[in-house]
């Protein structure tokens, strides 16, 4: 059995279905990206894995035990960063993690999490949390998910406020904490960061699960393209045109789709030199994970 499955979880806040069947799995130690656009249902399905809000039907199953708004039992191994970090204002960060970690009998070593959430130095100390910066407070709230050491942490935009530092540093701490079992379900808009992180990947959009796979499964499934970098945009998208391919501008490359193979670089070289464009670089790639959501999506007839 999986550290955490839902099985056909539906939620209606009135007429509106805010989550349709939705079915996955999360296993110990995977970190799963669960993506869609704005008011797919991200969070809604957060809410419901973490017992914040009652469903209307379907089953949540955590570490063997069911998961209901009345039954929060099986939730003390489950951390979460839903939203806001809850934060007491005239609490210091050492104060709130004493606080979380209060009733629990296996913490995680205090000094140790500070130290990985950067929440220790001089800027911490005494002050209070009402002083704290966006991205100071979001690494609390980073620090007080893990405090207990779950074996599954829901984290709703962790990179939220985060410094680029900072993200570097919350990615290594969720990989190596990964590495030894603990599960994490990410929500992000920040895809890239994304990519680089997750194993598997669960797509929602209109409270509807479209895709449910490993991250390298997904990926392989995009599109190739063919990215040009040249002296001659203008050319390359007048040849585009002339020869049915598939091309546009990103920022100052030309990319080709080449969805069905159909193009051998070779010959998209030979065109390119017929018309005298000085070709300074030529790669081809699959589609990243923005890419291929976008395309997901459009094929999923909902759009973004
Ligand atoms: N308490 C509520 N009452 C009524 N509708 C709600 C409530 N909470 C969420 N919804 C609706 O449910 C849908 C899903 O919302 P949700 O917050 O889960 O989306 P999301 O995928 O997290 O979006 P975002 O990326 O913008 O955070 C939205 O249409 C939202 O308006």
């Amino acid at each position: 059995m999986a550290l955490l499955e839902l099985k056909d979880v539906s939620k209606n806040f009135g007429h509106f279905q805010a989550m349709d069947k939705v079915s996955f799995n999360v296993e110990a130690g995977h970190i799963v990206g669960l993506i869609g656009p704005n008011g797919a249902g991200k969070s809604t399905t957060m809410r419901a894995i973490t017992g914040l809000m009652t469903y209307s039907e379907g089953e949540i199953t955590f570490d063997n035990q069911p998961v209901t708004f009345s039954n929060h039992k099986a939730l003390d191994k489950m951390g979460n960063l839903i939203e806001y970090p809850s934060i007491y204002p005239n609490l210091t960060a050492l104060d709130h993690l004493k606080l979380y970690a209060m009733d629990t009998k296996d913490p995680v070593d205090i000094p140790d999490i500070m130290k990985r959430t950067q929440i220790d130095g001089d800027n911490f100390g005494k002050r209070k949390a009402k002083n704290f910066s966006l991205g100071m407070k979001q690494r609390l709230g980073i620090a007080i998910a893990l405090v207990r050491n779950p074996k599954l942490v829901i984290l709703d935009e962790p990179m939220n406020g985060l410094d680029p530092q900072s993200v570097h540093d919350v990615r290594e701490l969720i990989r190596s904490l990964a590495n030894k079992g603990v599960a994490f379900l990410i929500s992000s808009h920040l895809l890239d960061e994304l990519q680089r992180l997750a194993d598997d990947v669960v797509i929602i959009n209109k409270g509807k699960i479209v895709k449910d796979t490993t991250m390298e499964d997904f990926l392989a499934g995009g599109h190739a393209q063919i990215v040009l970098d040249t002296n001659n945009n203008e050319g390359v998208l007048q040849l585009a045109v002339d020869n049915n391919w598939d091309a546009k501008e990103d920022g100052t490359k030309i990319v080709i789709d080449n969805g069905d193979d159909a193009l051998n670089v070779q010959d998209v070289l030979a065109k390119l030199a017929a018309s005298n464009i000085e070709v300074k670089s030529i790669s081809t790639t699959q589609e990243n994970l923005e890419q291929h959501l976008l395309e997901v999506l459009k094929d999923d007839g909902q759009g973004a």
